[in-house]
Formats: C-alpha cells, sequence, structure tokens
C-alpha cells in the first residue's frame, strides 16, 4: 500500500526555546492503524498538531497525500484539513449546538446541502450510539458521549486519515473498549489512524496495529520497523 505520510528529519521549535521534536522521519502507510507512545511532554500532540497541519514544522519535509505539505499555499490548506479527521484531547465541541448540530458543523461548513445533511448525521450519531441524545447540547453530556459526538463529527466528512489525542484519556473502561471498537471498525473500512494515547492495554487490542514512540522528541525506531509496516492479513 501507498505512504499516506512521510516525515523527513523534521525539527519542531516553539519560539526561541529548545527543539521539541528533532529529527522526526517516519512514514505511514494507507489503511494502517498506529499508536503514538511517549511519556508526558514527549511531544505527541504536537507531532500530531503538525500531521493535521495546524502547525508548521521548523525545520525538515513534510508530505501528505504525495505532496508536500510544509510549502502548501494557504488556498489549499482547508481542502487537505478535510481529508483528516482529527479528535480533540479536550473534544472542542461547541457548547451551545447539540450534538446533531456538532456532527453535521464539518459538512454545513463544507457547503454539503441542507436535504443531503439529515442521513448521514443521524446514520453517525446511530454509528456512535447516541441515537437518543440527538438534541443534547455537550455540558449536559457525560465525557464518554461527548467524546463520541466528537469522533462522530471527525468522520462524518469520510477523512482519509484519522487523528486521535489521548481519546480514552477521560472515560472507564468499559468506554474505552467501545471507543477502541469504532475506531478498529473505520480501519477496517480503510481509513488510516493514528492514535495518541499512555494505555498499553488499549494498544494491546488492536492486532496489527504499529508503534511509534516519542522520547524527549525523538521517535524511537531502532527497528526501522515503522517504515515498513506489515499489512494487517500479514500479521
Ligand atoms: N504552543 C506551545 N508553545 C510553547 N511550548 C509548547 C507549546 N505546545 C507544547 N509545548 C511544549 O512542547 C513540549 C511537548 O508538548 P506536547 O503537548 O506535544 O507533549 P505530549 O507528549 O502531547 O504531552 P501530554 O502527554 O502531556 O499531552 C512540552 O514541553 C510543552 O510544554
Amino acid at each position: 500500500m501507498a505512504n499516506i505520510v512521510q516525515f523527513e528529519n523534521v525539527g519542531l521549535r516553539y519560539g526561541t526555546g529548545p527543539e521539541t521534536l528533532s529529527d522526526v522521519s517516519f512514514t505511514l502507510e494507507a489503511g494502517a492503524f498506529y499508536f503514538l507512545t511517549g511519556t508526558s511532554g514527549a511531544g505527541k500532540t504536537s507531532l500530531l498538531r503538525l500531521l493535521y497541519l495546524a502547525q508548521r514544522p521548523s525545520r525538515g519535509i513534510i508530505r501528505l497525500f504525495g505532496e508536500d505539505a510544509v510549502t502548501l499555499p494557504r488556498r489549499r490548506l482547508p481542502g487537505f484539513r478535510r481529508r483528516i479527521g482529527v479528535v480533540f484531547q479536550d473534544f472542542r465541541l461547541v457548547s451551545h449546538l447539540s450534538a446533531y448540530d456538532n456532527i453535521a458543523l464539518p459538512l454545513r461548513i463544507a457547503g454539503v446541502p441542507e436535504p443531503d445533511i439529515d442521513t448521514p448525521v443521524r446514520e453517525m450519531l446511530a454509528w456512535v450510539g447516541l441515537s437518543d441524545r440527538i438534541e443534547a447540547r455537550p455540558p449536559t453530556l457525560s465525557g464518554g458521549e461527548q467524546q463520541r459526538v466528537a469522533i462522530a463529527r471527525a468522520v462524518i466528512g469520510r477523512p482519509e486519515i484519522l487523528v486521535a489525542d489521548e481519546p480514552t484519556g477521560n472515560v472507564d473502561p468499559d468506554m474505552a473498549e467501545r471507543l477502541l471498537h469504532l475506531f478498529d471498525s473505520l480501519n477496517r473500512l480503510g481509513t488510516t489512524l493514528v492514535v495518541a494515547t499512555h494505555d498499553l492495554h488499549l494498544i494491546s487490542r488492536i492486532s496489527g496495529a504499529k508503534m511509534m514512540r516519542l522520547d524527549k522528541g525523538r521517535l524511537n525506531d531502532p527497528t526501522g520497523a515503522l517504515r515498513f509496516p506489515p499489512r494487517r492479513d500479514e500479521t
């Protein structure tokens, strides 16, 4: 399968401080499932922000979908970002909008006509098990329910890559299992998954997933295995 993401000697420095990420090089294969681990402050969120184009690197090469993402003209950013769904660590739901309207938001922003929005939003709500909470606003939802709205919002535009930052950080083990099941089912449909987590149990539950470990801003990849991850059916 083709490489969907390529980082080459990427460095990231905030302001005049030391480098947060140094010489980060890896490739991600389309359709694979990756976990990103590392201690707190190792740079996981920073790496994900580079990946979903919220941040430009200080140096190095980033190629996304076969194109140079670092020099991408500003006008092309929205089109690229639509191909990447993001589940943020803190959900970032719009608190005055219902679950339904939060999930519909990406389609509305993309200019999808209103009659074409209802069916996919209801399908998403059913998929994440929230059909009975359509009108609920985020502050009235539990952490796990908010997380599921955030996942539905991230995937409703059928992104090629789904990035999730500590998606199980605020939920109990049963909910973590359920969220993982959603990610796994998406991956089986062909979406490339990149999930940052501290949860080693979670990692062990996805057979064939690849692990990337950050240590003080450097990617620990002594075997080079990340460059050639086996396909799911080879593991
Ligand atoms: N916007 C910023 N400005 C300055 N420094 C930052 C910024 N964002 C992150 N950092 C610093 O970069 C380092 C890595 O942070 P990052 O959030 O990427 O780590 P992390 O591995 O995701 O941590 P955690 O597991 O605690 O979420 C930290 O030292 C952090 O203080």
